[in-house]
């Protein structure tokens, strides 16, 4: 029997959706547009990196003819004369929202089609009612921040004064998100974590997606940085996943990096959840090595999105694609005969575009292994498809709409 590996490269986007407009954000392309400044230059940071973007094996499985599909070119640097070694496309979100769970589900089959809830963009941003409960519930003094923001900037902004009075830094963005930053030494980070538990519950009628723990260290002094022990509180999904009907075939599955949180811990097998693309690729790597016929491993890297999509940081984007590209053989070495890889995206996080939030894109679908023959796929009209052709791979029965390749 097969077993498959899914990549999501968090925010990795291939052009503007068809409805990018509706979201502001027609015209951004997160690879496209890091590939152009690269090339004129503005790609470089000494000690990082320099020069045109490099990524000799996803442009071997076909990364530069999906971006084409996608937006009618290739980026500079992602031509290739040779064929493909991968099956290559592009994939369309149907659902409404351009963040992470939405992107997650779609492609394990669940694509939600109303609104998530999302705070308005002004000063106070969180209903009176619900900040009030939360202060009440958690024997908080207060809080601070109440607004859309980075969160870097934020905690620059009203870390010291979080320290002073030990009211914890609650924001939000375009996202269906409440986000609660505080120190892990002053506040402490499982105080946090009991904090985001209330707000979670407090959230629910709002339809908020998720709330977010950002636990932070440091000093006025020394300036404050975040710590890898961020935890996202997401509500479940609203239908079976790709996950469900694995875990009801019995199937092993392993979850590495985000994709626990994103999936609310139902039917995500064994966690696995180290700091850092490269930890949590090695992590992907291991499982996959021992893992029994019929078996699922699911990785999400989230650096992409989080150190260098929000941040607005095209060399360092360009560093983490070219740091994962070089992997990519180790990917080939674990898959045996009747294996499959696939690597695609949840949405964009273009570093070039306006602001700090995520960008309504496509996303690649690169799909390869040892029996697997190569070719396009052309455009996916749903993410669905995506988590379909796996459980095709995997024998399982079709998951809702989406249509495999095979
Ligand atoms: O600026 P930071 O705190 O990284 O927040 C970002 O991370 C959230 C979740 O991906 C997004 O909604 C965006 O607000
Ligand atoms: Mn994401
Ligand atoms: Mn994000």
């Amino acid at each position: 029997m097969a077993r498959a590996l899914l990549v999501v490269l968090d925010s990795v986007g291939i052009g503007g959706a068809p409805d990018a407009d509706r979201y502001g954000d027609a015209g951004s392309d997160t690879v496209g547009h890091i590939a152009e400044a690269c090339a004129d230059g503005r790609g470089d940071r000494p000690g990082l990196r320099a020069g045109p973007l490099r990524l000799p094996n996803l442009v071997a499985l076909g990364l530069g003819l999906a971006c084409e599909g996608a937006t009618g070119r290739v980026p500079p640097g992602l031509a290739s004369e040779a064929e493909p070694q991968a099956l290559w496309g592009h994939a369309v979100e149907t659902a409404a929202g351009k963040d992470t769970p939405s992107g997650h589900w779609e492609i394990a089959g669940v694509p939600v089609r109303e609104a998530w809830g999302h705070f308005p963009d002004t000063h106070p941003a969180f209903p009176a009612e619900l900040t009030a409960a939360l202060i009440a519930r958690a024997g908080l003094p207060g809080i601070l921040g109440d607004r859309h923001a980075s969160g870097t900037a934020i905690i620059d902004a009203f870390g010291a004064e979080h320290v002073r009075t030990g009211r914890p830094i609650c924001y939000t963005s375009a996202d269906s998100v409440f986000q609660i930053a505080a120190h892990e030494e002053t506040f402490g980070l499982e105080r946090l974590y009991e904090t985001c538990r209330i707000a979670r519950d407090l959230c629910d009628p709002y339809r908020v997606g998720r709330v977010i723990a950002r636990p932070f260290i440091g000093s006025e002094k020394d300036g404050f940085h975040r710590t890898s022990r961020r935890k996202d509180f997401s509500v479940a999904p609203p239908a079976d996943t790709l996950l469900d009907v694995l875990d009801a075939a019995g199937r092993a599955v392993v979850s590495v990096g985000k994709i626990g949180d994103i999936f609310a811990h139902r039917a995500t097998g064994r966690e696995v959840k180290p700091a850092g693309n490269a930890a949590c690729l090695d992590a992907a790597l291991d499982a996959f090595a021992s893992l029994p016929d019929g078996g699922f491993v699911f990785l999400n890297l989230v650096d992409f999105d989080t150190e260098h999509g929000h941040r607005r940081d095209v060399p360092g984007y360009a560093a983490e694609l070219e740091a994962f590209d070089a992997r990519i053989p180790e990917i080939h070495a674990v898959l045996k005969p009747g294996d499959l890889c696939v690597i695609t995206a949840d949405h964009g996080n273009d570093p070039t575009w306006t602001g700090t939030e995520h960008t309504r894109e496509q996303v690649p679908v690169l799909a390869f292994g040892p029996e697997v023959t190569p070719g396009s796929i052309g455009r996916r009209d749903t993410f669905e498809d995506i988590g379909a052709a796996v459980a095709a791979h995997l024998g399982l029965p079709p998951l809702g709409a989406g249509r495999a390749w095979w």
